[in-house]
Order: C-alpha cells, then sequence, then structure tokens
C-alpha cells in the first residue's frame, strides 16, 4: 500500500487532532500544577492552624499525633499529586512538538479488522481514555512495528502470544505539529527515515533513536532474560544507542520496582558522559547513575596512593618509547591486566589464607599497644578454612576487647594526670556537670575528689582511644601496601602460584618487580597496578558491594581488563550486567592480547549468558566506512548503511606550517557546507597541544583535554583516545604520516579516530603516510598533494 494524496490529508488532520486535544491536556494540567501548588503553600503555611497542639495527658497527646499525622498525609498527598502533574505536563510538552513517529496496522488473528497502533514517546489516551491515541514505543504491541514487516507478525504479552498481520507500516516525520513527511515502509525500518537522521550535522550531545531502533538493536534493547547480555558490534553500529534506550525500556517495563537509581552505566570518561547525558531525559525518563571505573578505584584508594589515570597511561605507551623501561613497563600492562594473572593473584589470596598476611601494629603515643606479630598470631590460630574476612572481623572483635583493658589501664599513666592538670575551668566545670549529671543514679557522693579525678582520666582516654577503635573498625591493621608488596619483594614466587608449568611469564619480571615496588615505595600506584591491588584489598578485607543496582553497564567494554570484570562483577551481586564493545577499539596496551569477551563470559554460567552481534555501521557514509572497514582485520563483515557522500581524502603537506595552512583551509570549506562540528584529531594529547597552538594563532578552535567535561559544536582538536564513542560531522586526521602511526599496536587508535566521522574524513601527512593504511585500496579515497 502507499501513501497517496488522500491518505496524506487523512494523517494531517489526524496530526491536528491530536495536537489540539494535547494542547488542551496541556492547558488543563497547567491549570491542575497551578492549583495544586497554591494548595501547598496553602497548607504548608497553615498547617499548624488546623492542628490542635495539645501534649496535657496522654490521650491529648495522641490526639495531637494522630492530627499532625493527618495534616503532614495531606501535604505529601498534594506533593505526590504535583509531581505527577508536572511529569505528565513535561511528556505533553514534548509530545505536542512530535506526537508519534510510527505506524502499524495490526488484526489480532481472532479479530475481523485491524487495529491503527501509533507509536511515539509516550503514550495518549483520548479524552474519554478509552482508547490510545499514540502508544508508548516501550508498549508489547509497539515491538511489532521494531519486529517485522507487513505479513504476519506476533508480540509477547504478560498473558501469552498474540499473533495477527500487520497490514500497513508508516513512518512520519512531524515537527511542531506539522506532518513534513511519511513514508510507507515494506522491510522493518525503512531507509528514508534513517537516511534522513542520519544524514543531519552532529551535535554535541547524543540523540535518541526510537523512532528508527533497527530490530537488531531491538532485541538487545528488550532484552529480559540473560544475567550477561553481550553486545560487539562495529563502530557506529548503535551500541550505545542501543544501551540507552534499553535502560528507558526497562525503566518503562519495570516501572513499579526499577529506578533511575538502581541502575549504573560505566563509561570511558567524563566527557562521553556529558555526551550522552541528554538522551534519557529526551525520552522523558531520569538518568542512570554514570561512573568511570577510575573514579570507582580514587573512591577506594585515592586516600593512600596517587593513581595514575588510564589516559596518563596511555600517553606514557605512545609517546615513551624511548625510555629504557618502556619494553618492561608494557609488558608489565599486558602481563598484569590478563587472566593469567588475575589466577595468579587469586592463589596469592589462597596461600594468604594459611600464611603471610602483613599487619599494622597498634601504636600509641608512639608506643606499640598491641604489636603486628600479635595480631599475626590471633589471625592465624583462627580456623583456616574460614574466609580471610570472615577472620578478620573475628580479629578486630578480640582486638577491640584488648584495646578496651588497655584503655582502662592507660587511665593511670602519667601522660593522664599531666593532661588533666593542662585541663582549663571549663573543662572541669564540664566534666563536673557530667558528674552531675550522672550522680543523680549513684549512690557516692560528686563530693569525692578521686572519683572526679577517675572519670575525668576515664574521659580523657576514652578521647585519645577513639581512633585506635576506629583504626581497628576499620580493619586498618591489614597492611594491604605490604601484602601487596611483599608479592613483588620476591619475584621467584611467581613462579609458585602460576596455575601450570607452561604459563608464559614476561621476560622482564624481575624488572617489572623493582618498578611497581619503586611506585608504591612512592605513594603511587600504576594504572595496570589498580585492578590487581583493589582484588586483594576485596580478598582481604571483604566485599564493599552494592544491593541495591540491577542492572550494570559497561560501555566501551574492550577498554577493560579481566580484573576489572571480576571485580565491577562482584561489586553488584544482585545486578544483571549489559557489555558492549568493539575489539577493532581496543586502544590500551592492555587489550592487545586480549582480544573476545570470553574473560566477561566466563564470569556468568552459559546459560544465563546471550551474546548478539551489530554488523551494520549507521553512523559514517558509506565512502566512510567502506575506507575505514579496510583499516582493520575482518572489516569486511562490517555493513555500511547506504548514506551517499565524498570520499575520504588523504593530502600529502610538505611540512608542519603547511599543514596548518591546509587544515586551516579545509576547515573553512566544511564550515561553509554546514558542517557544525568538526574535530581536529590527533594522536596524543602531547600533539593535540602542538596542534592547538599552531590552528588557534588562524582560527577559534578548542583544546579537549582530560579535564574538559563537556564541548559545544564548534572546530576543536582532541587526542584520539578522548573521542572514543563520540562523534563529529567531519574529522580531520592530523597526522596519518608514518612517523605519527607507524606501529600495529596503533592500528585501532587509527581506526577508532576515523571511525568517529559522520559525513567527512580528511587525512593529512608529511613526507610518509602510515602504513596503516597500505592494506586500503586507492579507488576508496582520493590523494592529494599540495605544492605547499
Ligand atoms: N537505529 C538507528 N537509528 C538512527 N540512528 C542510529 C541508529 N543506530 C545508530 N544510530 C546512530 O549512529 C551513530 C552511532 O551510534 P552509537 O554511538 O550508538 O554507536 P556505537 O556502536 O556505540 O559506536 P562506537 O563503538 O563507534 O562508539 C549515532 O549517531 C546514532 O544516533
Amino acid at each position: 500500500m502507499s501513501a497517496t494524496e488522500q491518505d496524506r490529508q487523512n494523517e494531517q488532520q489526524r496530526v491536528e487532532t491530536v495536537v489540539a486535544e494535547i494542547s488542551k491536556r496541556i492547558s488543563e494540567l497547567k491549570e491542575q500544577v497551578k492549583v495544586v501548588s497554591e494548595d501547598i503553600v496553602g497548607i504548608r503555611k497553615h498547617f499548624w492552624d488546623d492542628v490542635t497542639v495539645n501534649f496535657e495527658d496522654a490521650t491529648e497527646a495522641i490526639e495531637t499525633y494522630v492530627s499532625i499525622k493527618q495534616q503532614a498525609e495531606v501535604l505529601s498527598e498534594r506533593e505526590r499529586s504535583h509531581r505527577h502533574a508536572l511529569h505528565q505536563l513535561r511528556t505533553m510538552q514534548r509530545l505536542l512538538h512530535s506526537p508519534y513517529f510510527g505506524r502499524i496496522d495490526f488484526r489480532e488473528e481472532t479479530e475481523p479488522r485491524s487495529e491503527r497502533i501509533y507509536l511515539g514517546i509516550a503514550s495518549l489516551l483520548d479524552k474519554n481514555d478509552e482508547h490510545f491515541l499514540v502508544y508508548d514505543w516501550r508498549a508489547p504491541i509497539s515491538s511489532l512495528y521494531y519486529d517485522y514487516s507487513p505479513g504476519p507478525a506476533q508480540y509477547d504479552t504478560p498473558s501469552g502470544v498474540v499473533s495477527g498481520e500487520i497490514t500497513c507500516k508508516r513512518q512520519y516525520i512531524i515537527r511542531d505539529g506539522k506532518l513534513l513527511h511519511m513514508f510507507d515502509t515494506g522491510v522493518t525500518i525503512g531507509d528514508e527515515l534513517l537516511q534522513e537522521v542520519l544524514g543531519k550535522q552532529a551535535d554535541s550531545q547524543m540523540r535518541s533513536i526510537v523512532a528508527t531502533i533497527q530490530r537488531d538493536q531491538n532485541r538487545i534493547i528488550r532484552n529480559e532474560k540473560s544475567r550477561l547480555l553481550i553486545v560487539s558490534g562495529a563502530a557506529g553500529s548503535g551500541k550505545t544507542s542501543a544501551a540507552l534506550q534499553r535502560v528507558a525500556y526497562l525503566l518503562y517495563r519495570y516501572r513499579k520496582t526499577l529506578t533511575a537509581e538502581q541502575i549504573v552505566l560505566f563509561s570511558p570518561n567524563s566527557l562521553f558522559n556529558s555526551y550522552i547525558s541528554t538522551v534519557l531525559p529526551e525520552l522523558g525518563e531520569e538518568n542512570m547513575q554514570q561512573t568511570t571505573f577510575q573514579e570507582y578505584a580514587e573512591h577506594r584508594l585515592g586516600d593512600d596512593f596517587r593513581l595514575e589515570d588510564p589516559l596518563e597511561q596511555m600517553e606514557y605507551v605512545l609517546t615513551a618509547k624511548d625510555q629504557p623501561d618502556y619494553a618492561a613497563r608494557l609488558a608489565a600492562i599486558r602481563f598484569k591486566s590478563s587472566t593469567l594473572f588475575l589466577q595468579v593473584m587469586d592463589q596469592y589470596a589462597k596461600r594468604l589464607m594459611q600464611a603471610g598476611i602483613v599487619f599494622r601494629p597498634i601504636v600509641f603515643r608512639n608506643r606499640t599497644l598491641i604489636s603486628a606479630a600479635h595480631i599475626h598470631e590471633l589471625f592465624y590460630a583462627l580456623d583456616t578454612s574460614l574466609p580471610i574476612p570472615n577472620r578478620m572481623s573475628l580479629v578486630a572483635r578480640a582486638l577491640l576487647a584488648e584495646v578496651k583493658q588497655l584503655e582502662r589501664r592507660e587511665r593511670t599513666q602519667p601522660w593522664v594526670e599531666d593532661e588533666m592538670e593542662m585541663l582549663d575551668k571549663d573543662a572541669f566545670a564540664a566534666a563536673y556537670q557530667q558528674l552531675r549529671r550522672k550522680k543523680q543514679f549513684r549512690e557516692d557522693s560528686f563530693d569525692d575528689f578521686d572519683r572526679e579525678q577517675e572519670l575525668l582520666a576515664k574521659r580523657i582516654v576514652k578521647q585519645h582511644f577513639q581512633p585506635i577503635r576506629d583504626f581497628v573498625a576499620a580493619l586498618q591493621f591489614i597492611d594491604t601496601k605490604a601484602t601487596y608488596e611483599q608479592f613483588y619483594a620476591n619475584p621467584q614466587l611467581l613462579g609458585q602460584l602460576l596455575p601450570d608449568e607452561q604459563s608464559q611469564i614476561p621476560e622482564a619480571w624481575p624488572a617489572i618487580c623493582s618498578m611497581t615496588l619503586a611506585q608504591t615505595k612512592q605513594a603511587q600506584l600504576a594504572q595496570e597496578d589498580i585492578p590487581p591491588y583493589l582484588y586483594l584489598q576485596e580478598r582481604l578485607e571483604g566485599q564493599q558491594t552494592n544491593n541495591l543496582v540491577r542492572h550494570v553497564f559497561l560501555d566501551e567494554a574492550q577498554d577493560y581488563s579481566a580484573f576489572q570484570f571480576a571485580l565491577i562483577k562482584s561489586l553488584f551481586p544482585r545486578a544483571k550486567m549489559t557489555v558492549l564493545g568493539d575489539w577493532n577499539q581496543a586502544i590500551y596496551a592492555h587489550a592487545f592480547h586480549n582480544e573476545s569477551f570470553g574473560t566477561v563470559a566466563s564470569l556468568f554460567e552459559p546459560q544465563e549468558t546471550e551474546t548478539f552481534v551489530l554488523t551494520k555501521s549507521y553512523r559514517s557514509t558509506l565512502p566512510i566506512v567502506q575506507f575505514t572497514r579496510q583499516l582493520v582485520e575482518g572489516g569486511e563483515r562490517i555493513e555500511p548503511f547506504n548514506r551517499a557522500g565524498l570520499v575520504p581524502t588523504v593530502t600529502k603537506v610538505h611540512n608542519r606550517d603547511a599543514l596548518a595552512k591546509q587544515i586551516e583551509e579545509r576547515i573553512q570549506k566544511l564550515l561553509a557546507n554546514g558542517h557544525k562540528t568538526i574535530a581536529v584529531i590527533t594522536k596524543t594529547a602531547a600533539e593535540a597541544e602542538q596542534a592547538h597552538e599552531r590552528l588557534a594563532s588562524r582560527m577559534p578552535i578548542r583544546l579537549i583535554t582530560t579535564s574538559t567535561l563537556s564541548y559545544d559544536t564548534g572546530c576543536l582538536v582532541i587526542p584520539a583516545y578522548l573521542a572514543k564513542g563520540v562523534e563529529f560531522d567531519a574529522v580531520i586526521i592530523y597526522d596519518a604520516s608514518s612517523a605519527s602511526y607507524s606501529e600495529e599496536s596503533e592500528r585501532k587508535l587509527f581506526y577508532t579516530a576515523c571511525t568517529r566521522a559522520m559525513h567527512e574524513l580528511h587525512l593529512y601527512y608529511c613526507q610518509e603516510k602510515t602504513p596503516l593504511l597500505a592494506a586500503v585500496s586507492a579507488d576508496s579515497y582520493e590523494h592529494l598533494e599540495t605544492d605547499q
């Protein structure tokens, strides 16, 4: 069935009817919000007028209590109703702009006629609250729209499967109450609307995709069964989009039991957090909690160590190749992030059950009150089959009892008397008052000088001992740092802890050990040491788990090490996990030898796990995807979305000055072509600074660094690893010469940078172009050479 002019007129009329209904609701809701807020102000103002306060006897007091309670309930009911009306009002305001985006005509098997289902970002009932003028895109019936072409179709409902036939499927672009376009579609969500959406200019914030969710993405969004959902997808295939619409779906599906605070998204960096932060509010939902692994590590270890940032580590890997310990450091990064090392740490923790944990003594005024050896003895006297954290709690309990004894004995120490003499009048008066108060319940006299002295001593010692009690309760007698260091102090130990003798250990292990110790001695922890350190800490002190969180999302999951997966899983024992990533974008050194989601999959039972693969790339034009997919192994499996555009260019320039001039000219052209966000992507932060310096004298351009929290449209210079997950209208690769991208290990970073482009991609190089372009066929880009 194709859309005729008559159809179009009917549809425009329907839009107008629905918009009129929405406008009416908006006025009603505005009035309601006004009335309710006036009520609230009134109740708050006159709260006590309607309450009879009388505490003369128990009956009166109860009546007073009941009357206050009633009044408070009226107030909180009004407040609830205000929140509800406001929420409804906001939803209606969002619908007013574009009330729906799709329609299916569905005839249930048992019905003679089909029903028209219009889909929008929220539900709208007619004025009698009987029929849906618009269905929420997350309603069970709406899945038909995403999953089927016209023909036989079915959907799940809580009471079973409903089968029937889709007789028409239509898409609309409605803006400000005007029907701009409509398309009838045969296949899933037709190309026209996607073309329209994807052809737009990039924003500094991500947009929702509910109008054009593809079938494969819908399966991810609506999956409810798996404890672990793994999504492996090409650059630009909509992994992040699917994750965010999934959050919105879950909040709708479980709206009675699930709140946004019970969902946590781990993302690559703060810039990315701000990039995605508008999607859920656009859909009328609150944002989930957003964090990064580094933020979590800072929270746990930030007081004890200066933690290296993942981006500092990255900058080192990319720029410190000439340093003498570079090879050892790289080996350390890879080894310490591997599953093998996770097993080694596990073995180490098991061995610590029998012997070897280092303890801190309990020291008071430079005197050892309880020696480390004594704590060691207490700990290892306990049943060795008990988990370490349980034994630690028992030790803490025993220590607190000992501290109590010691505290009593301490009262007779000369320093206490000295301190008493130093007490000023006020302190004496306070002690006296305290004694007086206590005296009411005692028989002996408060005049008793000795007793006053005794109580003052008790008070003084108690005050001084409080930090000791805190120290014990916080298990600070465990010296995790020394226990971690002890593992490196004896490089031979590793051999004894390997799960099997064939395991490969780095040749540079002794050097790695010294390097690690040199850092920890200065209270610094390298990025690769953070997960194993945290892991050991958890094994010694016990988990700091969060039982409230029900869903954890890990975006850019290829950047997580085996350790990080294991830690995150154990932190949220009651949560389902959605893990999304692309191995072609595994830019961190620890990921080079860890090319699958096997590690994370092994954390759950196979029957609890489902894996989805997204192969179609939506972000970039056809020529850009045809270019970028040749950069990576297996790239032929990446399917471009058929959107026309200019072929990428690769331009040779003579020197750095010429480079800046050429880039400036390119940017002017891009701006003239209507592109809004243009990113000059460099390999490193150091290079970004240099590029910015050269370009900033020629045009307004912003430098993005690790401390940038958000960005606006415009021109920017950004290092590749900060551009992760983000996209731009046009990308300029600042220096694609062989001097810059020379190593195979930089391929993924280079690929990540190039795949940030939506509409145009331009690469520049001096002298030789990078060997990473060798496999790219010459007809997939335009080679340009300048005479400058
Ligand atoms: N179904 C869709 N409809 C419209 N746009 C889509 C759809 N799927 C993806 N996109 C668009 O494609 C672009 C890339 O999506 P997204 O960032 O979610 O991909 P990704 O797989 O996370 O990418 P990367 O791994 O490269 O960061 C975004 O602009 C997104 O809006």
